[in-house]
């Protein structure tokens, strides 16, 4: 019995010998299995050597991978929030940085907030121009090399003219017109889906997430860049999500055959917008224009940018277009999902949809009947309970004790890893630990107030590091303003023009989203969330 098992055993053993050396195709695959399992030993043997080794200015480790030469590209290319969360943050995550490899292209993934505030604090040795030209102006937008070149050649001046720019049209009164533009875009396209409704009879929503994600892209759009562009061309919101929802795989270099969905929205989109820049320019040349708002040239802020970038070299109508997907994408890609969040959890608060409600109804202008300007001290986003975090990618140069980073690397701070570090928060502000991090809170930044009236007020003193949804130094985000009123007006006409509801609010709460599942990206409710809508009565 023994030896005819042992007889069968070797049977197998050499009829697979066999067939290994027969068979071309079987000596192929067992040299790739061999081959990235040994890659895979040895990539995570050294990640661990660095990682617990106690040498100092050592260089960083990168995460281990399977596949020489490609690392971690197929993954990025095909998987790379889940698999930034999962096998990243999550498995790794415990604030050693590491790199991530996509077939060459580095990214330097930090968590841990002191280096973070290190790499924030030294902006003069880490300098963000160098990512925000080369991957965020090249790579993600698509800007010509002239343009870029121009970028770089004129050390930071066409930096500082463009984000002065922006802050100069998205404060004050202009942010006023925007605001406005916004509020009566909005309220006409939600009414249109209501059209077929009676006054007064719900309509059903069966993703409230698409839902926002549709009219408050589509007003922010037609605010930025006017409406005939966003009518000329139907599937422009549509291409825009997927050009943001690819960042990260623009920002890697991945090439087009591997993701051309990603790229072929990102063409289609170019070559819209340079029609209408195209388009736009004529008009303007004849004074024919409206310079508050156009629809065909869109906002004075869009109009004056194409005047400023026309006259910068390396700009024709290729490089303007690359720009004002920027603009767009700035103003879009992260202020709608807040701006749903914000709404929604609101909605499902009780005591805050009441408040907030209050305060809406206090500025309703009853001639027009609009709101008041956010823009007025008493205005619902003067009330610090309208103030959010969210989300942060930021570059520099080097960083920390242990580590030496050689120069020209590019460094990513996961602001949602970031922002989840109780340790550092403790620290900082332990009275914003009252509730978990991981739970919305209104008043999580909410200080005791000076003066007669001690009315609590918005402060994130102290946070650097934990917390930088907005960016700092020179780069900081210049549309902030904007965003907060956004976000501010969408509460206006979801709570004031219409009301609105979620269906079942208790099940809609198994749809939230695991926060430790996708690294970066839109954060999304897992499943369609169904809500009602109607217009207020009176
Ligand atoms: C809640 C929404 C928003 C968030 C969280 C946000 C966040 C950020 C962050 C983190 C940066 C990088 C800052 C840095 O490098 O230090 C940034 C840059 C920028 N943001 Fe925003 N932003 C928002 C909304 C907007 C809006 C509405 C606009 C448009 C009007 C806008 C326009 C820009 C532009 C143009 C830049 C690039 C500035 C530069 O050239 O360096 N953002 N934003």
């Amino acid at each position: 019995m023994y030896v005819r098992i042992v007889t069968t055993v070797n049977g197998h053993a050499h009829s697979w010998f066999v067939l290994f050396q027969k068979s071309l195709f079987a000596q192929i695959i067992i040299t790739v299995i061999v081959t990235c399992v040994c890659t895979r030993i040895l990539s995570s043997h050294w990640f661990r050597s660095v990682k617990y080794g106690k040498r100092r200015n050592v260089k960083l480790p990168t995460l281990p991978y399977w596949i020489p030469g490609l690392k971690h590209a197929l993954s990025l290319a095909y998987n790379s929030k889940p698999f930034m969360a999962r096998s990243n943050c999550n498995a790794y995550g415990d604030g050693i940085p590491f790199f991530l490899d996509g077939a060459g292209q580095n990214m330097l993934i930090i968590l841990d907030p002191e280096q973070i505030q290190g790499v924030l604090r030294s902006s003069t040795e880490l300098d963000p121009n160098p990512f925000i030209h080369e991957k965020i102006m090249g790579a993600l937008l698509g800007s010509p090399q002239e343009a870029i070149d121009h970028y770089i050649s004129d050390q930071g001046k066409a930096d500082y003219i463009q984000i002065t720019h922006i802050r100069q049209h998205t404060t004050g009164s202009n942010l006023g017109v925007l605001d406005k533009r916004l509020f009566e875009t909005l309220k006409r396209s939600i009414g249109q889906t209501l059209l077929s409704s009676p006054e007064t009879e719900r309509t059903e929503i069966t993703d409230l997430y698409a839902f926002i994600e549709q009219h408050v892209t589509l007003a922010i759009t037609e605010t930025l860049l006017g409406s005939a562009i966003v009518q000329s061309y139907p599937g422009m919101i549509a291409d825009l999500w997927i050009h943001i929802e690819a960042t990260e795989i623009f920002f890697m270099g991945l090439p087009r055959f591997l993701v051309p969905k990603a790229y072929v929205a990102r063409d289609r989109l170019l070559s819209n917008i340079r029609k209408w820049s195209l388009r736009a320019e004529t008009l303007r040349n004849q004074g024919a224009v409206d310079t508050q708002w156009d629809p065909v040239a869109g906002s004075a802020l869009a109009q004056e940018r194409e005047e400023l970038y026309s006259a910068m070299p390396g700009h024709d109508e290729h490089g303007r277009a690359a720009q004002a997907l920027g603009l767009l994408y700035g103003g879009t890609s992260l202020t709608v999902p807040i701006t749903f969040w914000y709404f929604y959890e609101t909605l499902r608060n009780p005591s805050l949809h009441e408040r907030v409600l209050t305060e809406i109804n206090n500025h309703v202008d009853a001639n027009t009947n609009s709101y008041n300007s956010c823009n007025s001290p008493h205005a619902p986003s003067s009330n610090p309970c309208t103030q959010k975090q969210h989300e942060l990618t930021a570059p520099t140069h080097a960083l920390g004790e242990k580590y030496l980073i050689e120069k020209g690397t590019t460094v990513f701070i996961l602001n949602r890893y970031v922002a989840q570090f109780s340790h550092a928060w403790a620290r900082a502000r332990p009275q914003a630990l009252a509730r978990p991090l991981d739970a919305f809170w209104a008043e999580r930044y909410l200080v005791a107030g000076g003066g007669d009236h001690k009315r609590e007020r918005f402060s994130d003193a102290g946070l650097a590091g934990n917390w930088t949804s907005f960016g700092g130094g020179e780069h900081k985000c210049p549309g902030r303003h904007f965003a907060r009123n956004i976000g501010i007006v969408t509460l206006g006409v979801l709570m004031g023009v219409f009301e609105c509801e979620v269906c079942d609010v208790e099940g809609a709460r198994e749809l939230d989203p695991k926060l430790k599942e996708r690294a970066f990206g839109t954060m999304k409710p897992s499943g369609k969330l169904a809500a009602r809508i109607r217009r207020r009565a009176g």
